[in-house]
């Protein structure tokens, strides 16, 4: 998958950052008492008020917590059943095209990847929100949106076996998992590459060598909002594909790593076809929807030099464990990074 070294995940995935549904908290989770003394106020404060109350706490982080052990062989299983009998309705979605792209995206592109490129001239072709470093472009055509949706409704309605995009999201797709990554999601992170290297130099933006892609969907019926968090990603991709829907804008606070007392909210509305390039560590959430059906194709992008460095969920030097396909994107160091570097050195990378 990669050049030879292989990816993977921090150990902190087993012990931190995990959602506590009811009381809308992450948490970090060594045992009992532990919790007890990090979270035991703030659950409180969410309303967690009884033993009993806490005790069903603790038993849904421990089951979380064996979810994610159980992750990595239950997804490579999933992996290998879709591929053997799973029919596409639309087999074409899967191998990224021109023809799927916004001409207006290929015309982003052809500037960024031309001698005058500079951040300048990108930010012409951009809408920007606030000075937060949240910016809106062209992406898909409605076309082909409607295609992949279309897609993903035929798989979802299929008895394929099916992973969740992550702890929060309860509905979509792990774009992995139908096989997604090599022929369309590889190839556009390249090509976003050349666009987020004038956006986000200081986070790897000119190398983001791996990412974690899934679609999510809120409807009614099932998830309708989703709570602030910061993504596992130094840039994130995040693209409306529709379908017909009312409310659910995100919004997004401070960057996790300088919150201020009284963050400043803004709300971003979803464009079908449009995609929001942000900062992984912005913290942000989706508003509840008001009707209809919300379809969104997020990429997190990573880049292996910055959180080799520093793991973005637990703020500490990643403890590296073996990990599938690009893990959490993090690898093995070589010998020139095993001393702590300036983040331009991903330019080598
Ligand atoms: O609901 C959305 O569009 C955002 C989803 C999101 O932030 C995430 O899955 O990380
Ligand atoms: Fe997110």
């Amino acid at each position: 998958m990669s050049a030879g070294r292989p990816f993977r995940g921090c150990a902190c995935f087993f012990t931190d950052n995990i959602f506590v549904r009811r009381f809308g908290l992450h948490v970090r989770y060594r045992d009992g008492p532990q919790l007890r003394r990090d979270h035991g106020r703030a659950l409180r404060e969410r309303g967690c008020r009884s033993e009993e109350q806490l005790r069903e706490v603790l038993r849904e982080v421990e089951a979380e917590v064996q979810r994610r052990k159980q992750l990595t062989h239950q997804s490579v299983e999933r992996r290998a059943i879709i591929s053997k009998c799973y029919k596409p309705k639309h087999p074409e979605v899967y191998t990224l095209q021109d023809s799927f792209l916004a001409p207006e995206f290929l015309e982003i592109e052809r500037f960024c990847t031309s001698p005058a490129a500079d951040l300048q001239g990108l930010l012409s072709y951009l809408e920007s929100f606030s000075d937060k470093r949240i910016y809106r472009l062209p992406v898909f055509t409605e076309q082909f949106c409607q295609a992949l949706v279309d897609e993903l409704e035929n798989f979802e309605q299929s008895d394929m076996p099916k992973g969740r995009p992550n702890t929060m999201n309860n509905y979509g797709v792990l774009l992995n998992e139908l096989g997604m990554d090599e022929p369309f999601l590889t190839p556009l992170r390249e090509r976003l590459r050349p666009i987020t290297a004038l956006l986000y130099p200081e986070l790897g933006g000119a190398c983001l060598d791996s990412h974690k892609a899934f679609v999510v969907k809120y409807s009614l019926h099932e998830d309708l909002d989703l709570s602030s968090h910061y993504d596992n990603a130094e840039v994130t991709l995040n693209v409306s594909l529709g379908k017909e829907f009312t409310e659910g804008n995100l919004y997004f606070g401070d960057f996790n790593q300088d919150p201020s007392p009284m963050p400043k909210y803004i709300e971003v509305e979803h464009v079908v076809g449009r995609g929001l390039l942000h900062r992984g560590g912005q913290i942000h959430g989706a508003l509840p929807i008001g009707s209809g059906q919300r379809w969104n194709l997020i990429v997190w992008m990573r880049c292996s030099a910055v959180r080799n460095q520093l793991c973005p969920m637990c703020h500490r030097k990643p403890q590296l464990v073996e990990a599938e396909g690009f893990g959490d994107g993090f690898t093995e160091p070589q010998v020139q990074e095993e001393l702590p570097q300036p983040v331009s050195a991903c330019a080598l990378g």
